[in-house]
């Protein structure tokens, strides 16, 4: 699979990550800590990927690799085709980064540290001058003169979108966002926020963040990882979260409702439940036209050999009125399994976090 990823790299992949596994070895006789348990993972063009995971997850330790401060014990990714193992160098003149803290120079202007940071990338001439002067436009930090004010006299927010303009100079097709807009008013976050979504059309973002509404707002696809590895993949609409002991509206042909250690979720889009049904792939129409009885402005979200899922706004559709039309429906359709949730994406977040182990966070 890798390899037929690769051979579409430049075409579509921008980052192949091939069970990537980061060991930190015991000291005095304390055990080994597996930080990244083998993620694979691949991002196209044109996306951003969010990662949420609770303090200690690896998520850090994960981002040290893809950027080359740290090595893989095992396993391997790419950027842009090329191999964190061997071509670090290659990689950075197409990879930015916005670390989690501001690594700026507190005398230096912030059209200082953009021309620094695109020398860097090798540009020169006209084209670094118009690089530099079109990225603090982007961030807004051009009119007025505030590109030429040292950046001890920034506020919080400008430090931030200098950072962001800094990961994005010189045109990266791979770019690493750590918690971009932590500790920014919400008028900040959302202008940030903006930089980011438009940033995002022409590169692969990878992008951590504790906010789930930011996750929602910026992300394409994300994964919350837990314990060095994701417990869940998915779009923010829908979230596949295993490993997790969750309450869980669910019935198959034996068990009309138990609890069961799997969740699909939806973020929260108005408030809505998500309805799974898996039948024959014969059947689906019939339970399409059953859901839409349910919930005239039923939505499908996913459609795979059978199984199929919907949104159904939770104004429209009450519990009891589901789990009474599948039983009927049960004695003419094949319904090997069914079900129905109701959650936040935040919900989800807070039980996967309180279900993964204490972390000590002090290595
Ligand atoms: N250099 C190291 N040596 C040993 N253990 C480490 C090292 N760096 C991190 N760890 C451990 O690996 C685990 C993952 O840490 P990591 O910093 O990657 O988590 P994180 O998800 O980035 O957390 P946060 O959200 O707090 O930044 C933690 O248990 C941490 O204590």
């Amino acid at each position: 699979v890798v390899e037929q990823l690769l051979m579409d790299s430049n075409a579509n992949q921008a980052i192949i990550c091939d069970n990537l596994r980061k060991v930190y070895p015991g000291k005095d006789g304390n055990p080994d800590k597996l930080a990244v348990r083998g993620l694979s993972l691949a991002l196209p063009k044109g996306q951003c990927f969010g990662m949420l995971g609770p303090n200690g997850a690896g998520k850090t330790s994960f981002i040290s690799m893809m950027v080359g401060l740290t090595k893989p014990t095992s396993g391997t990714a790419y950027a842009h085709g090329m191999d964190i193992r061997m071509d670090m160098d290659d990689i950075y003149t197409n990879m930015g980064v916005c670390p989690q803290h501001d690594l700026l120079w507190e005398t230096l202007t912030g059209k200082e540290h953009l021309f620094f940071y695109a020398r860097l990338k090798n540009l020169k001439g006209a084209a670094l001058v118009k690089a530099v002067n079109d990225s603090l436009k982007s961030v807004t930090l051009f009119h007025g003169g505030v590109g030429d004010k040292q950046v001890g006299k920034y506020s919080g927010g400008m430090k931030r979108r200098l950072s962001v303009a800094i990961s994005l100079i010189g045109d990266p097709k791979v770019v690493y966002m750590d918690e971009p807009s932590t500790g920014l008013d919400p008028a900040s976050r959302n202008n940030l926020w903006n930089i980011v979504k438009e940033a995002k059309r022409n590169r692969a973002i990878i992008l951590t963040t504790h906010s789930m509404e930011e996750a929602e707002v910026l992300c394409d696809r994300l994964g919350i990882f837990v314990d060095g590895e994701f417990q869940c993949l998915g779009n923010p609409k829908e979230v596949y979260i295993s490993f997790l002991n969750l309450k869980y509206y669910c019935s198959n042909t034996s068990k009309i409702i138990y609890h069961c250690n799997a969740i699909q979720l939806k973020a929260r889009y108005g408030g809505a439940y998500i309805f799974t049904v898996t039948t024959p792939p014969e059947q689906e129409s019939e339970i399409e036209q059953l859901v839409h009885r349910l919930s005239p402005s039923a939505n499908k979200i996913y459609n795979l050999s059978g199984t199929q899922k919907f949104e159904l706004p939770k104004q429209e559709v009450r519990i009891a009125d589901v789990f009474h039309a599948v039983e009927r429906a049960k004695s003419r359709l094949s319904i090997h399994a069914w079900g129905l949730v109701d959650t936040t994406l935040e919900d989800v977040f807070i039980k996967v976090a309180k279900g993964a182990p204490v972390f000590n966070d002090v290595a």
